[in-house]
């Protein structure tokens, strides 16, 4: 039976080593917590990280960490502390995290940690191919683990592979600092879907493909050679039901029941029943904002000083990634705002800060979201923030208010909170008056509103939708109109080839025989190349025809000394093998005069485009513009062209970042059957990659052989995935002539 994979750097459980034993405990961090519950209900194995390094694990104890790991449907991927240092403490933490969070200043990049990440991702990699089986889904999670889909693609090519980023993905321009950018997307495009929380860190991962790896992208697809990686927002949700359960019998208990929490939570209340609690959990991590609230409800108690022994900042940072030189600071820097603060407001029976810098227990984490009438989350950079969500589905009698900062991805979906940006004091300061001064009616639709949503959009339906997005991929992959040129079809023509009396190749020639480059007059064919047509072509019963839409002189110059058969301009001219060129079209050029200005126009305004000119054509190329300013203003151009050349004859031509204004009565379909006319050919075979390629698709007989290079929706009956594809297959037709 076939099963899902999931694969992140930590494991829900964490191991630790109490007297001599193993102790087992709960992960903390919006991943684990969160995919924990899919994780329960359904049928899959889940690869990662145990919390301990190698060394701090007693030889006798390592296959017990495996069997409590086990009993839990996980397997352990034990690392050495040089490992954790380099992969986790080191690129992890010190490159990826700070860069992604826009915290430039904190990025490092280090070699030895680059190396130690790419050792350790092939680890996780490796480990996920031992358990892999045909059919099986593979679930990447995380900015730890940026490189595992491509690894496991060039092992297993067929594999169903999803990727999800739970943190930012930071806009183009912050992320073309990082010095292993291309490999880094290279790594993750090994998948077939890559999940976002927000359409924000979606459109940025897009752009910077495009721009870096310059990769074609329609809305959210992907094209590369050989595959189409789909990439969408699914905002994580929580397991709404167990938050929402946990309060209801937190409410239910009795006395005899309550955490020691909950009993000082209560004598506080009963001291002071008028004073109101604001709550703050995070990890203690720079990117949560956590100095910046503090000096906000400095500046509250500082502007508002009849708060003072009515409100409480209750607030709990766990411990994390403590070997990194910047949370040990935080930590610092924490501790001595929380004394200062403390210090400067308390009173004899009052503190307004309450700080615990640990982890809680289940239990507690309920007693403080049920107890605090004010939740104060103010991240300066959030992938998304659980507790936002948790905070709310604990409120169960709708109470309560919840001021979330706008940098967190949840503030997306949590429009009814009170939005702010962290930055402004002045702004955190009044959105706390208004909490408190919130009529509990305005409380309780605000929250009804939220509670809705995240209880239909739960992890359990976050986890379902990826997975059915995960697997549409697949389908899709299945359902290509065309069919993949596998080695037995190859097989099949080539039987065909061999039996025919008289055979003809119309072969496109750029992205199809050679790939693109920047210039497009430096695509010259290379020696091989041109031996390769030259012997398929010296086969009496053969002829070879380059169908292109270039122009005569550059194609007549590169293939000058091979006999092969040319047309160029899409049809206009041809040259028979003796070298001699004949107009095959009556076209007319005078029309050039009054378009070329306006192409020029565009090429001003568009930097990195240019004119192509052609004896009967004129093309815009705009490969090498900014991809996303390129697609608007081909879009532009052509309107206006359009508009400019109706009733003259003409078209516009939508190739592959080109745009070629040419006589509508010259294409490569008219081109190609008029050179079957009173031959009888019994084997016709048409291969090119372009949207000029079609019109030979479709207008060639039924039976010819048409093949698509590279997946794209096509009417070829055949699809090869790239320029190598090509060549193996004409070497084929070589061999069996
Ligand atoms: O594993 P650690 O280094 O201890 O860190 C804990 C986790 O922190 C990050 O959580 C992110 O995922 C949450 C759920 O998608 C999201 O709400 C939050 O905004 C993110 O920061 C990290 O992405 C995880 O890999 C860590 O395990
Ligand atoms: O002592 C604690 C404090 C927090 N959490 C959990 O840690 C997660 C934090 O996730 P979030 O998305 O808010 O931030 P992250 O830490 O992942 O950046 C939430 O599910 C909390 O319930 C926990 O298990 N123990
Ligand atoms: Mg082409």
């Amino acid at each position: 039976m076939s099963k899902t994979i999931i694969i992140s750097n930590r494991l829900p459980l964490q191991i630790s080593i109490e007297n001599g034993e193993l102790e087992v405990t709960p992960s903390v961090g919006g991943l684990a917590t969160g995919l924990k519950s899919f994780h329960k209900d359904g049928d899959s194995v889940w690869i990662g990280w145990p919390g301990l390094t190698e060394e701090e694990i007693p030889e006798n104890l390592k296959e017990n960490v495996q069997e409590k790991a086990q009993a839990e449907n996980c397997v352990a991927v034990h690392l050495s502390s040089d490992e954790i240092d380099g992969f986790y403490y080191g690129f992890s933490n010190r490159t990826i995290w700070p860069l992604f969070h826009y915290f430039m200043e904190y990025t490092e990049s280090d070699d030895q940690y680059w190396r130690i990440y790419q050792q350790v991702n092939q680890k996780y990699a490796n480990e996920i191919l031992k358990h892999y089986k045909d059919g099986d889904v593979i679930w990447v999670h995380d900015y730890q683990l940026l490189l595992v889909p491509n690894m496991i693609r060039e092992k297993e090519p067929e594999a169903v592979i999803g990727f999800f980023n739970h943190i930012p993905f930071p806009s183009y321009e912050v992320f073309r600092t990082l010095p292993w950018r291309d490999e880094v997307l290279k790594g993750v495009l090994g998948a077939d879907l890559i999940g976002f929380h927000t359409y924000d860190y979606e459109r940025h991962f897009l752009s910077s493909v495009s721009r870096i790896l310059r990769h074609q992208v329609d809305f959210n697809e992907i094209t590369l050679p050989d595959r189409i990686v789909k990439v969408d927002s699914f905002p994580m949700g929580i397991d709404y039901k167990k938050f929402e359960q946990a309060a209801l019998n937190h409410f239910e208990s009795t006395t005899a029941d309550q955490s020691e929490l909950q009993r000082r939570l209560d004598h506080h209340l009963e001291a002071t029943p008028d004073a109101k609690m604001i709550l703050s959990i995070d990890r203690l991590d720079y990117t949560k904002g956590i100095a910046h609230r503090i000096r906000a409800y400095e500046y509250f108690l500082d502007k508002n000083p009849e708060y003072i022994e009515k409100v409480r900042l209750v607030m709990l940072a766990v411990p994390s990634r403590s070997n990194v030189p910047q949370y040990r600071r935080l930590k610092r820097e924490i501790d001595e705002l929380v004394g200062r603060i403390n210090g400067k407001f308390s009173t004899v029976s009052w503190t307004p800060i309450w700080y615990f810098y640990r982890s809680m227990p289940f239990n507690n984490l309920i007693d403080l979201y049920t107890t605090c009438d004010i939740a104060l989350l103010t991240p300066i950079r959030d992938g998304m923030n659980l507790v936002a969500k948790e905070y709310i589905a604990t409120r169960t009698n709708h109470t309560g208010v919840l001021i979330l900062s706008e940098m967190a991805g949840a503030a997306h979906e949590m429009n009814e909170a009170l939005i702010i940006n962290p930055n402004n004091f002045e702004q955190v300061s009044e959105a706390l008056k208004t909490a408190f001064e919130m009529p509990e009616e305005e409380q309780i639709e605000r929250n009804k509103m939220l509670q809705k949503r995240l209880r239909r959009y739960s992890v359990e339906k976050w986890a379902q939708d990826f997975m059915k997005a995960l697997k549409g991929t697949r389908e899709n992959r299945d359902s290509f109109k065309s069919i993949r040129i596998t080695p037995e079809i190859s097989e099949e023509i080539m039987t065909q080839y061999r039996n025919a009396e008289r055979r003809i190749f119309f072969i496109d020639y750029d992205g199809t025989l050679v790939n693109f480059v920047e210039k497009p007059e430096n695509a010259r064919p290379d020696e091989d190349l041109k031996e390769l047509i030259r012997s398929l072509n010296a086969d009496d019963k053969t002829d070879v025809i380059l169908i292109s839409g270039r122009d005569k002189n550059t194609l007549g110059s590169w293939w000058k000394d091979v006999p092969v058969e040319l047309i160029s301009e899409h049809g206009v001219w041809m040259r028979q093998i003796d070298g001699e060129w004949e107009l095959a079209e009556n076209v007319k050029s005078e029309w050039m005069d009054a378009v070329r200005p306006v192409i020029e126009n565009f090429v001003d305004r568009t930097p990195g485009t240019f004119i192509e000119e052609k004896n009967y054509s004129l093309a815009w190329h705009y490969r090498k513009a900014d991809p996303e300013l390129g697609e608007i203003r081909a879009n532009e151009l052509s309107t206006v062209l359009k508009e400019l050349i109706s009733n003259r004859g003409l078209s516009v031509l939508e190739g592959n970042k080109v745009l070629e204004i040419k006589s509508s009565d010259v294409n490569k379909g008219k081109a190609s059957t008029k050179k079957l006319i009173g031959k009888n050919y019994d084997f016709i075979f048409a291969i090119g990659d372009d949207w000029t390629d079609e019109y030979m698709f479709r207008e060639l007989p039924e039976s010819s052989y048409t093949v698509k290079v590279g997946i794209k929706k096509t009417s070829a009956r055949f699809y090869v995935e790239g320029t190598p594809k090509v060549r193996t297959l004409l070497e084929k037709f070589r061999e069996n002539s």
